[in-house]
């Protein structure tokens, strides 16, 4: 009998690599644990930015997701790009008595600036999925359209996510500090009654393309393994901060960040800044 963990990743895709459906999998590669994937959105995007989107039919979202579903049982779920209300709809029936943990990365926008998400989901998603997750990971500006609440400092990002596990029912909350400026990174999660601040010193780097989804995949594949969410926060913080100190330098725009970065700490050149270097 395999020991070996299994997650699956709902969510769009990014042919550079870099971003969605083929980030999360070469993370959940990373932390050993067997990546499955449902394509929710096919987007034609690159390190620059997003060209075109094209959403697949809900009917045939659902037979990828049964197909997955009723012949292995992930041990971790995640969500990344869930464009539509009648997306949102269908996973929330599927996870409804589920009691498989939940991560939702709530992408609405890519960091280029193009929309990911609709207006009308972007308020959807707080009754469907949001209720449902072991853990939300939203950045500043998702943060603030799901609670309302401007966030400009640390006591916000507190508030906000206290709002969310309060208000919204989600179990853990980690509001993102990457969009706020400082010396270093500051994440919070507030779950059951409490906060905990994950930190990293910030890099100076273009090169970020793909952190959001890194992170909570990441933080997805902890919790397969059977981790807490503290623990599984923790890891994952570490791991998003390797894969931004060695992110790589492909592409014209924002390079994508390094899945690998936490092995390159054992090779001779740890500890060097290397973000930027190219892959040839
Ligand atoms: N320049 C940076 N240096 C170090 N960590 C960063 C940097 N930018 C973002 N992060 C971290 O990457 C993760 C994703 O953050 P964020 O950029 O806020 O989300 P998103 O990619 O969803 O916009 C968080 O852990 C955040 O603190
Ligand atoms: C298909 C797809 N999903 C999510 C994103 C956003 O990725 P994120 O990790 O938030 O970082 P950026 O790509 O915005 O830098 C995406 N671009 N594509």
């Amino acid at each position: 009998m395999s020991t070996v963990k299994s997650a699956l990743t709902i969510a769009g895709t990014d042919p550079t690599g870099g971003a969605g459906i083929q980030a999360d999998l070469k993370v959940f590669q990373e932390r050993e644990v067997f990546g499955m994937s449902v394509v929710t959105s096919v987007v034609a995007q690159n390190t620059e930015g997003v060209r075109a989107v094209q959403h697949l039919d809900v009917p045939f979202i659902e037979q990828q997701l049964d197909a997955v579903l009723e012949d292995i049982t992930p041990d971790a779920i995640k969500t990344g790009m869930i464009a539509t209300v009648e997306m949102m709809e269908l996973i929330a029936r599927k996870l409804k008595n589920s009691s498989i943990p939940y991560v939702i990365d709530p992408v609405m926008v890519a960091k280029s600036g193009d929309s990911l998400m609709d207006d009308t989901s972007r308020q959807v998603i707080r009754e469907t999925l949001i209720p449902l997750a072991t853990v939300v990971t939203p950045n500043v500006p998702e943060a603030e359209i799901l609670t309302g609440i401007e966030i400009a400092t640390q006591a916000d990002q507190k508030l906000a996510a206290k709002y969310i596990v309060e208000e919204l029912g989600a179990k853990a909350a980690i509001v993102k500090g990457g969009h706020l400026t400082g010396e270093e990174t500051e994440d919070i999660l507030y779950t059951d009654g409490h906060y905990t601040s994950y930190y990293s010193e910030r890099f100076q780097t273009k090169h970020t393309h793909g952190t959001g989804c890194t992170f909570s995949a990441a933080i997805a594949a902890e919790l397969a393994k059977g981790k807490s969410i503290e623990e599984a926060t923790s890891i994952g913080k570490e791991f998003i901060r390797d894969a931004i100190q060695f992110s790589l330098e492909i592409g014209k725009g924002n390079g994508p960040t390094n899945a690998w970065g936490l092995r390159l700490q054992g090779l001779p050149n740890e500890g060097e800044n290397v973000h930027g270097a190219p892959i040839r």
